[in-house]
């Protein structure tokens, strides 16, 4: 049985983590203001005074144009926040689960990312996420660190919602067609985690990074389209017109990576563990999201 602390049980993957990890032991669920990772005495007390077997980190500073702007509270949130929960791990020699980001690489080419691959942060976010994930390799502790992508669900803010309410609220739409990925359903990642868990592993022999997202590729024009085609076919409003544009023509504080497909390999050749494709998450996701129909 395990005992384990959740961050950020408030956040899209947190929230779908708390219902996931049931049943593999007491899940300690804290929210920012039970736990504020911006406080390293506080991180550190929760830590000795709960004793978990198990951390899981879904919490983060997510907003990335406002990262820009706001270094300190990213490093503070994606970097040392990380770095002491790793430690407090390393000293009770137990292990920690944490999440990082595509936006760790550079986005050239067009090749999937292992990985080994270099990374080359373009913004902010990206690099705190790093520092984090550097911090967690450094302390020695049983680690895993799930870079995932684009993560959408059907609670909090994320491009599914966002897409479903500028739809209802628009006639026309431009999305960028040139940064390719995986849309990740937050259910997924939270389930795949507990299903490592659950197989417990020899977490000395499996520490490290490892790609997490759902299968296959396509741009957020080509995401919003799937959205947009299964909204309509239940009688959602749609935009009338929804058009591809380059990244050069929806400007932003952050500089976006255009290549951020993700092999999966490692997860499936380690855990035997294989994310459905995006386009059936996202099926399954908006089964969860009501419906707005107008004049009903
Ligand atoms: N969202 C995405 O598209 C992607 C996310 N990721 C990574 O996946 C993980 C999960 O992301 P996701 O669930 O989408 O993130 P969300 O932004 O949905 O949730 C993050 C949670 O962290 C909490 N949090 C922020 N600051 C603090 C703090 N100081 N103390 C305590 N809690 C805090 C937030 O609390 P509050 O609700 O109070 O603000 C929020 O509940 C993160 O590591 C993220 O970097 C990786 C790739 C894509
Ligand atoms: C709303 C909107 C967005 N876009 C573009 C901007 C951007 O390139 C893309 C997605 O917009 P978002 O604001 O969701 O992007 P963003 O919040 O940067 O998404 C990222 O979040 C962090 C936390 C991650 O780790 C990444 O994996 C990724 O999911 O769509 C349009 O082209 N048109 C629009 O109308
Ligand atoms: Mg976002």
């Amino acid at each position: 049985m395990h005992n384990i602390l959740l961050t950020g049980v408030n956040g899209q993957v947190g929230f779908e983590l708390r219902r996931s990890l049931q049943g593999l032991g007491h899940v300690h669920a804290t929210d920012r203001e039970q736990l504020d990772l911006c406080d390293p005495a506080a991180i550190r007390d929760m830590v000795r005074a709960l004793k978990p077997t198990l951390i899981v980190n879904p919490a983060a500073y997510t907003a990335v144009d406002k990262a820009e702007t706001d270094q300190a509270a990213a490093d503070a949130i994606n970097a040392t926040a990380p770095a002491i929960l790793a430690e407090e791990a390393k000293r009770l020699g137990i292990p920690l689960i944490h999440y990082s980001t595509d936006y760790v690489y550079s986005g050239e080419g067009s090749a999937p990312w292992r990985e080994t691959d270099p990374v080359a942060p373009t913004n902010v976010y990206g690099a705190s996420k790093l520092a984090g994930e550097e911090a967690i390799r450094a302390s020695g502790c049983q680690h895993l660190i799930l870079r995932t992508s684009w993560v959408y669900g059907a609670h909090g803010k994320n491009f599914l919602l966002t897409m479903l309410k500028l739809g209802r609220e628009r006639d026309a739409l431009n999305i960028v067609a040139d940064q390719i990925g995986a849309p990740t359903w937050s259910r997924s990642i939270a389930d795949i985690t507990a299903h490592i868990v659950a197989a417990r592993p020899d977490w000395q022999a499996v520490s490290g990074i490892y790609h997490l997202v759902n299968g296959g590729e396509t741009s957020w024009h080509g995401f919003a389209e799937a959205i947009f085609k299964l909204a309509a076919a239940r009688g959602e409003k749609v935009p009338a017109s929804l058009s591809g544009i380059a990244t050069e023509a929806y400007p932003t504080p952050a500089k976006r990576p255009k290549n951020s497909r993700l092999t999966l390999d490692k997860l499936r050749d380690t855990f035997g563990l294989v994310p459905p494709s995006w386009d059936t998450a996202l099926e399954l996701c908006l089964d969860e999201v009501p419906p707005v129909i107008q004049g009903q």
